[in-house]
């Protein structure tokens, strides 16, 4: 016999495709009748013209169909009342700040509470084109893949990349209930200055206006439960870079630079400002160390630059990732199983371990 418990376990896996959540942990699923062999399940969504409704039914059918017993299966979507979507977004809100106490008297955001198990790592760099925002995202890519859950902020505010590298067209988060849905793909969350400008509108923020628009990132987006978040940052010792290290005195840093000396030179600047306001630095990546042709490495930029500037910094030589042709699709995120990925892969390995991250399997995943 088929039971309602049955179907309600086999919703369970069905996630809101904006929020990341089960359907039934957020009070969607309003109701579930089962008559013999079939069943008929109606499922809530926030507004009438949910751009989703059609990948929240499929998942809803696929679930359904899982069932052992279950024959026939209707699915109706409605839509929430007022009082529903209030309770909606109290469960969405859960633990997460109320951006509209902002204005007032700001509550810490609960990523950068005292108390909170995300480990920050930014992404620095001294010079720009080093291949920093490839890096970042690579690193995003791998710490997933290993089972980590991974958000990723594009704090290069004025040279904003990570749209591109994951080749996200014209996506844009979502707005639910005042809180901002991160962009996912390749299973990273992604926020971006590039999301709130249009095409090719210089960003003139100055100062404060940044150290603000960095806060705004993680006090008005709904980042759920997150192992790592990853911050590229703007290339050089700017104004970003020191907002970071004043609003997450605990992050970590990571070094991007290419073999050439005077890649490394500038990259040391950066180094020696994460040591001056006592962040810890992971270690450094060499990128576009070598290109490999018929089993030959080329080593077009020079080579021992990644070595020598680690050793300056006093950290140690993550990887070298090797020059990549680019996809066909343009994309710069490096194909699963390449030399790129897998070397990010061991970056990221060990990284969680210097960083004090669980196992994946450790932190339930
Ligand atoms: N290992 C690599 N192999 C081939 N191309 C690469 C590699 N790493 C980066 N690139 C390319 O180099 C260019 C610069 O990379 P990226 O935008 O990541 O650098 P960046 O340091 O973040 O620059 P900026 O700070 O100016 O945004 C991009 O076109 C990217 O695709």
């Amino acid at each position: 016999m088929i039971t309602e418990q049955a179907i309600m376990d086999a919703l369970r896996k069905v996630e809101d495709p904006e929020v990341h959540r089960s359907i039934v942990e957020l009070g969607m699923v309003k109701r579930v009748e089962i008559q013999g062999d079939h069943v008929a399940v109606e499922v809530l969504l926030t507004v009438a013209g949910c751009p989703l409704r059609n990948k929240i039914d499929q998942d809803v059918r696929a679930a359904l169909a899982s069932v052992p017993g279950v024959r026939s299966y209707d699915v109706f979507l409605g839509t929430m009342s007022d009082e529903e979507r209030k309770q909606f977004a109290a469960k969405v809100r859960a633990g997460q700040a109320d951006p509209l106490q902002i204005a007032g008297q700001p509550e810490v955001p609960p990523l950068l509470r005292d108390d909170a198990k995300t480990v920050f790592i930014a992404v620095a760099s001294g010079k720009g084109g080093v291949g920093k925002s490839t890096a970042t995202a690579n690193l995003a890519v791998a710490f997933s893949r290993l089972g980590y859950k991974v958000g990723v902020i594009d704090a290069d505010i004025y040279g904003f990349s990570l749209p591109n590298i994951f080749q996200l067209g014209d996506r844009r988060p979502a707005l639910v209930e005042n809180m901002l849905m991160p962009v996912q793909q390749d299973g990273v969350k992604i926020i971006s200055m590039g999301f709130f400008v249009h095409d090719n509108t210089p960003v003139v923020w100055r100062g404060p206006m940044l150290g603000k628009m960095l806060r705004n990132f993680f006090s008005e987006v709904y980042w759920g439960d997150l192992d790592v978040m990853l911050l590229d940052l703007p290339p050089g010792t700017g104004d970003v870079a020191l907002d970071v290290h004043t609003l997450l005195p605990k992050s970590k840093e990571v070094i991007v630079t290419t073999p050439q000396s005077n890649a490394t030179e500038v990259a040391a600047r950066a180094g020696t400002m994460a040591i001056r306001t006592n962040h810890e630095i992971l270690g450094v990546i060499e990128n576009m160390s070598y290109f490999e042709a018929n089993g030959e490495r080329h080593y077009i930029f020079g080579k021992g630059g990644g070595e020598r500037l680690a050793r300056e910094l006093n950290t140690d030589l993550l990887g070298q990732i090797p020059l990549g042709v680019a996809t066909a699709s343009g994309s710069g995120i490096f194909p699963n199983g390449s030399e790129q990925a897998q070397i990010f892969e061991s970056i990221a390995k060990n990284v969680a371990k210097k960083a004090g991250l669980p196992a994946p399997a450790a932190a339930g995943h």
